[in-house]
Order: structure tokens, then C-alpha cells, then sequence
């Protein structure tokens, strides 16, 4: 069973208006309020291709009520660590042209917060696999994410980390089983610009020689991807253009895709990417995780070549 952490969850307010002007108030055309944060949405996604998962988590206040009910209203699994303070709201704006993130600090949390969650992966029932994701909440203890991942691989579970901190550095020697950086964190953690196969080829080889044993390397609104288990790097790449709405989830997305067909046949990279950049398109043409209904059309659409070694 894959388990997901959020340890810093939001609610999402995405809004679109004609335009900000400084010193003005303008009037929005659209908002919507949806229960989010980078693990549960992963674990949403799971659920939209039939996968189970259980949904780990700090909640607190309105807006922590709020998407634990939302997450069980969508057949998702969840164990709630509730927390003093209210859970973060992020702000997505549209102005027709740009999308703007305003993302808040979260609800604190308290060692005996943390200690409650060690004690449930140490006792959560086929955990399989923790994916980590997203910021970690203020005053966190410095040793909070080590300590996440060593309780899950106490427990013999394979850890799957998307952290744009450079604490995932810190991580790697605890040789997690996949990362899922995207070409701006992949420059700030190993200082490569990813323009060519040869700088992603550079910037793989170092996640590799520091105990990554997999990468998958996501280039945004390139609409390309590229995967690496150490041996072969594959490159896949979106053949057609979309009408972008919000690409808040479309990371997320991308990688439960990805998980969905690869965990269990690790051979089966091109239909995995398929799969993900696929997912990822077209979230990103809706509010939040939209319907997935052009997925099945999109993965036809997607060519993926392996590199040459
Ligand atoms: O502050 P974090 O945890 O890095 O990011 C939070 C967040 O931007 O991630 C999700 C999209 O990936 C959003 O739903 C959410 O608001």
C-alpha cells in the first residue's frame, strides 16, 4: 500500500481576474477553494486511477476540518495528526496571462506532534511505500524529514521523496528509492541549468553518485520529462500544446502517474511516462486536479525516446 505525507497541507484559493493593479482592489471573475497540498495530491490521484492510499498529515483548524472531510468524501484514506493554530490557505492568481503563487507558512507544529506520527508509520498496516512530499511546517525539528524516512525504512518501506528543499541532499545518502525534483529545483540543488540531454545526463549522474537510485526529472511547461534508474536515462516529450488553467497540481499529478505503472513493473518506463506527462497536461487545464478525462487520449500523444548510453 503507498502512504503519503503532507506535512505541510492547504487549502488552494485559485482565483482569476483581468488583470492586478498596484494600489487597487480588483474584482475576481472566478475562485475556488479545494483541499490540497503536494501528498494528497498524489493520493488523490492514486485514487482517480482505482489506487488505494492512506493519507498522512498535520491538520489544524477550519481549513485542517475541512480537507480531512474532503478526503474522506473522495474515498481516500487518512490518518490526521491534529495540531494546534489553522491549517494554511495558498493563493493561486490568473490574471489571463501570469499565474501567481502567495504560498503561507503552514501551522506550526510540536515535537510530540512529530512523535505521534513516527508512532503511526510505526505501526501502519502494508506500508509499502511513503511518499514525501512537499514543505515542512514552522518549527519543525532540523532532524524531522531524516527521521520520517528512517521510521519508514524500519519498517522496510521504500521512501519517494518530492522536496524542493536542498534538504533532499541531506536524503540522499539514506538512498531513497525516487525523487521527483523539476528543472528549477534540480539547478538549485546541483547547480545545472537543464537546456540539453547532456546537462539533464550531468545533473542525473550527480543525483545518482550522492544514493538516488531514481530520478524522474520534470521540465514544467516544456512538457517533457526525463527518468533515470542509473543505467538508462529515458527523455519523453508532450506532442501537442494545451489551454493552461493552473499547473498548481500537475507535479503531483505527473508523479502518482508515474508510481501508478511503474512500483510494480519497473521495467515499464515508456508507458509510465506516458502516463505522467500525460496526467500532468491535463491537470494543468483545470482548477486544481480536474477530472482526468483526456488522459487516456493524451498518453497516445507523448513520444519518449531512451538515451543513448
Ligand atoms: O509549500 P509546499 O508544500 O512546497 O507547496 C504547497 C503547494 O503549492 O503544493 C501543491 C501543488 O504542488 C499546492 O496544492 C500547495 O498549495
Amino acid at each position: 500500500m503507498f502512504y503519503t505525507l503532507t506535512a505541510n497541507p492547504a487549502v488552494d484559493m485559485t482565483v482569476s481576474c483581468n488583470g492586478l493593479v498596484p494600489n487597487e482592489n480588483v474584482r475576481s471573475g472566478s475562485a475556488s477553494y479545494t483541499p490540497n497540498g503536494k501528498g494528497l495530491d498524489v493520493s488523490y490521484a492514486f485514487k482517480k486511477f482505482g489506487v488505494d492510499s492512506v493519507a498522512l498529515g498535520f491538520f489544524a483548524g477550519f481549513t485542517g476540518k475541512f480537507i480531512v472531510e474532503e478526503t474522506m468524501n473522495m474515498g481516500c484514506l487518512c490518518r490526521p495528526v491534529w495540531v494546534d493554530g489553522i491549517t494554511r490557505i495558498c493563493a493561486y492568481i490568473n490574471d489571463g496571462e501570469n499565474e501567481y503563487g502567495v504560498l503561507n507558512p503552514g501551522a506550526p507544529i510540536t515535537p510530540q506532534n512529530e512523535q505521534e506520527l513516527y508512532k503511526i508509520l510505526d505501526t501502519a498496516g502494508n506500508l509499502d511505500c511513503l511518499v514525501v512530499s512537499g514543505s515542512v511546517p514552522p518549527r519543525a525539528s532540523k532532524d524531522f524529514l531524516d527521521k520520517v524516512v528512517d521510521h519508514a525504512q524500519a519498517r522496510g518501506a521504500d521512501v519517494v521523496l518530492d522536496l524542493s528543499s536542498s534538504k533532499l541532499k541531506d536524503l540522499a545518502a539514506k538512498k531513497p528509492l525516487l525523487i521527483k525534483p523539476n528543472h528549477h529545483e534540480m539547478r538549485e540543488i546541483f547547480g545545472v541549468q537543464i537546456d540539453t540531454d547532456d546537462d539533464a545526463r550531468r545533473a542525473l549522474a550527480m543525483a545518482h553518485e550522492i544514493g538516488i537510485q531514481n530520478v524522474l526529472l520534470t521540465m514544467g511547461s516544456r512538457g517533457s520529462a526525463y527518468f533515470s534508474n542509473g543505467e538508462d536515462i529515458w527523455y519523453a516529450q508532450r506532442q501537442f500544446n494545451i489551454k493552461l488553467v493552473s499547473s498548481v497540481c500537475a507535479g503531483d499529478s505527473t508523479l502518482a502517474a508515474f508510481l501508478h505503472k511503474w512500483y510494480d513493473d519497473r521495467d515499464n518506463v515508456e508507458d509510465a511516462l506516458k502516463l505522467a506527462l500525460a496526467t500532468g497536461a491535463n491537470v494543468a487545464e483545470s482548477v486544481g486536479l480536474g477530472d482526468f478525462g483526456h488522459v487516456e487520449e493524451y498518453s497516445k500523444r507523448i513520444a519518449v525516446r531512451k538515451l543513448p548510453r
